[in-house]
């Protein structure tokens, strides 16, 4: 069994300007002593406008810790008026994208096959998609949740050759858990989270999927992230709201590395 290294990432959403994101970097530099990062890898997702303020400051700093963006164009350049495309994330040095979110599903109609483009655009350009899987709350009471968030990841994996998707980390987030305070339990999020990594081993082999980081997202706080990451399948965490506060957001990346507190 490979020893998966959980991966933190704060995703955070529509909110923080550029100064403040930066005074949350720093807050997160300040707070989490480099030898956290020897067992979780840290990521924060800020809006696109903030991303070069945040990439001076990583290198600036030689911070521990990574970032990304929250979406990203399916083309490279063109008339696509206020789209942001991967090579423009490649070039600011981004280590990750979020792709398939379910408010981008929601608000801005993303199908799996948009989705599918996205991941193959991120691969493309050598950033790491956090590719996003999840039900709603009236397919998990009608029992549908396994074959809904496997058929998503299968359908945004599409023509997608081995060494192109193990560039890929998965994140289950039911859509009933986001920013609801309504957590999955861990027994819920290990089940599907196992699902997941057991329809990457069926398409494409055991050491793939078990290399595999599949994260959980929802409702996700220092309170709660040690019980999900002691589940066998679940490799640490999307962050929403909790990852806006940086004394909070400190916290659980030292819990997911095993502790103890800073
Ligand atoms: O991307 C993050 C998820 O949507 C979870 O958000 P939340 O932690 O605010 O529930």
């Amino acid at each position: 069994m490979v020893a998966r290294k959980p991966l933190i990432a704060g995703n955070w959403k529509m909110n923080l300007n550029h100064l403040e994101a930066i005074a949350l970097v720093q807050k997160i530099a300040f707070s989490l002593p480099e030898k956290y990062y020897a067992k979780v890898d840290v990521t924060v997702l800020p809006p696109f406008t903030d991303i070069r303020s945040v990439q001076t400051l990583v290198d600036g700093d030689k911070l521990l810790l990574s970032y990304g963006a929250q979406d990203l164009s399916a083309n490279d350049s063109g008339a696509y008026t206020g789209d942001v495309s991967g090579p423009m994330l490649a070039k600011l040095g981004c280590t990750y994208v979020a792709v398939g979110h379910s408010e981008r599903r929601q608000y801005h109609a993303e199908t799996d096959e948009v989705v599918n483009k996205k991941v193959r655009a991120a691969i493309k350009h050598g950033i790491k998609p956090i590719l996003c899987v999840g039900e709603q709350l009236e397919v998990r009471e009608a029992g549908g949740h396994i074959e809904h968030t496997t058929g998503q990841l299968i359908a945004a994996l599409k023509g997608l050759k081995a060494d192109q998707v193990k560039e890929v980390v998965v994140a289950y987030e039911p859509v009933w858990a986001i920013g609801t305070g309504r957590v999955a339990t861990p027994a819920d999020a290990e089940e599907v989270c196992a699902a997941l990594r057991a329809a990457l081993s069926d398409k494409y082999g055991a050491e793939l999927a078990e290399a595999t980081r599949v994260l959980y997202g929802g409702s996700v706080k220092s309170g709660n992230i040690a019980e999900l990451v002691a589940c066998d399948n679940v490799d640490g965490a999307l962050v929403g709201g909790a990852s806006l506060d940086g004394e909070e957001f400190t916290k659980l990346c030292a819990l997911a590395a095993g502790g103890p507190l800073p």
